[in-house]
């Protein structure tokens, strides 16, 4: 072994003492590593063969390959990491976009931990405080603890409120956003799709009622991945696929984070209650898109096309902006924050003391399952089970 933290070329051979490859060698003692035991790293060229039989050869020597995860999760069973920083490890191997690996690694440097320990260490001063008033309800304690507990009470509460009304900006950004193109048949909506995406990904032909499926597209705008949908035109109909094309088109719509309504230029104006309007074929009606917000273009031409994606990457940065505090950045975390603001919310009606310090005491519990902290095992394989082998 090279001395510690030095990369050094090695030969390495198999049982008889044949060369299996030359590589680079780091050797990490524990606890200073990431997993915190001794680890070492072989930098292999990259060919299958030289992987496979040195991956036999340690195999033999009794090794076994890491389950998904592994590395983080014993990182995070040595204390090395909470579970939102094992989680940030997660979100930057998958980060596709600079905005995502920017949220991924304030994660990772612990912006969640801070603010979720810190709201533990007030947790805990409450919850001894509650007990405090119930054990000695006549003795010396200060006239003003009872209405300092409610004060500090409500505070969290508001805070663990105003932090859950983010608009799921954080998680938008660590998922992506969906954008969907809707409106009536032949206004051009596939091929818009296909000039947002830059490529053929729909079918464009002169008859309505073409596209059927939904069909998606991954770009990125202001940073952001979207994944845009292009739906069936919509219209009453007697046919069963088209009428099921259009019923898939309005679901999908509804669950989209911003619907682009598109219309034509010599027809009727896009759906008011959108998120963005777009009126197309503006090379055929040139007059038709000076309407107040609604942007006019031309899939034809591409007229239009670049201020629609400015337009677009701006909705895209907004529904993401995640300047100011750390975002919440997952479903898992929201479930037992909204767990804590209920408690927090029952602790400030609470009639009995009792019933108070219970309620602070679920809504620790509550906290503790996001960075780890409590329930450990029951939270552990829906943590790591979603990593990518190897990390
Ligand atoms: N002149 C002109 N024709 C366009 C423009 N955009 C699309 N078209 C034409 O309009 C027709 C319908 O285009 P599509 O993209 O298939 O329209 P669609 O809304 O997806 O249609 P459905 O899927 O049937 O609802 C095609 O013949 C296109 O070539 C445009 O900006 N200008
Ligand atoms: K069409
Ligand atoms: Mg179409």
């Amino acid at each position: 072994m090279p001395p510690p933290r030095r990369a050094a070329l090695r030969r390495l051979r198999d049982a008889g003492g044949a060369l299996l490859d030359q590589a680079l060698v780091v050797w990490m003692p524990g606890p200073g590593s990431y997993t915190g035991e001794d680890a070492a790293e072989l930098s292999l060229h990259g060919g299958r063969a030289v992987i496979e039989d040195v991956a036999a050869r340690l195999a033999s020597l009794g090794a076994r390959p890491a389950e998904p995860g592994e590395f983080t999760r014993r990182a995070f069973l040595a204390g090395r990491m909470d579970l939102t920083e094992a989680e940030a490890v997660a979100d930057l191997v998958a980060a596709e976009t600079t905005a995502q690996r920017r949220q991924a690694l304030r994660q990772l440097e612990g912006g969640l931990r801070a603010l979720y320990d810190g709201w533990a260490t007030r947790l805990h001063l409450m919850l001894a405080q509650a007990e405090a008033l119930i054990e000695f309800p006549d003795e010396d304690l200060p006239p003003d603890e009872e209405a300092g507990l409610a004060a500090a009470i409500a505070a969290l509460r508001d805070e663990v409120a105003g932090h859950l009304a983010d608009g799921r900006r954080g998680e938008r950004l660590r998922e992506g956003l969906v954008f969907a193109i809707t409106g009536p048949p032949n206004v051009g909506k596939s091929s818009l799709i296909n000039r947002l995406a830059g490529r053929d990904v729909a079918i464009v032909a002169p008859a309505p009622g073409t596209t059927r499926d939904v069909i998606e597209a991954r770009v990125v705008l202001g940073g952001v991945p979207v994944t845009l949908l292009d739906t069936a035109g919509l219209r009453a109909t007697d046919d069963p696929i088209e009428a099921e094309g259009g019923r898939r088109a309005r679901a999908r719509a509804a669950d989209a984070d911003l619907v682009i309504a598109v219309a034509e230029a010599d027809g009727p104006p896009p759906d008011p209650a959108a998120g963005l309007r777009v009126v197309n074929k503006t090379d055929l009606a040139p007059a038709a898109g000076r309407q107040e917000d609604v942007l006019a273009v031309s899939a034809l031409t591409g007229a239009g096309i670049d201020t629609l994606v400015d337009a677009l990457s701006a909705r895209a940065a907004a529904l993401t902006a995640t300047a100011g505090p750390p975002m919440l950045t997952r479903a898992r975390h929201r479930a037992a924050l909204d767990r804590l603001a209920g408690c927090l919310v029952r602790a400030t009606r609470a009639d009995l003391a009792e019933l108070r310090a219970e309620d602070l005491r679920l809504g620790l519990r509550a906290l503790g399952t996001i960075t780890g902290a409590v329930d450990v095992e029951a939270v552990l394989d829906v943590v790591f089970s979603r990593f990518c082998i190897g990390k």
